[in-house]
């Protein structure tokens, strides 16, 4: 499975973890940056690209990355076609597959250790969305919202 995957400065070394833990674990990591650590860049240069380009890769999974997640949640969720959830423990990973079918990870640096968010990534790449008619219908609602309303 191909992953895309992208931080700001905040994440840079659990970026750097990922795509050498990640790949070892035999996912194709595409890496969007950031490509070194710069602390006044800004986490939508790459969580965009990398959020566009889960989107024209169907099967594929992101993950983006930066202090919190909170803003590398909210900034893959500007991108149509993207369900990016924010998780902070394997339970949330696993739900933001199997009830929401996330198809990007948001995850803080800052919040935990390297060998947990790895966890994280672990448990959501592995994850597949339940298919279960409720969440389905679900999601049905958010895409026919956004196809309403979104030029
Ligand atoms: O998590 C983030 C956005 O939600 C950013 O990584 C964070 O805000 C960067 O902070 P700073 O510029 O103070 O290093």
């Amino acid at each position: 499975m191909r992953v895309h995957i992208a931080t700001d400065h905040a994440a840079f070394d659990l970026k750097q973890y990922l795509v050498k833990e990640l790949t070892a674990l035999g996912y194709e990591v595409v890496d969007h940056g950031a490509d070194h650590y710069d602390a006044q860049d800004d986490y939508p240069t790459f969580v965009i690209p990398a959020a566009e380009a889960v989107v024209r890769d169907p099967g594929s999974l992101g993950i983006v990355l930066g202090g919190s997640g909170n803003g590398e949640q909210i900034a893959a969720n500007k991108v149509r076609g993207v369900r990016a959830a924010l998780a902070y423990n394997t339970v949330m990973a696993r739900l933001a597959r199997e009830h929401n079918d996330a198809n990007v990870l948001s995850l803080g640096g800052r919040m935990q250790s390297l060998e947990d968010a790895l966890a994280m990534a672990k448990v959501f790449l592995e994850t597949p969305f339940s298919e279960d008619p409720r969440h389905v219908r679900r999601l049905k609602e958010l895409e026919d919202y956004e196809n309403a309303t979104r030029a």
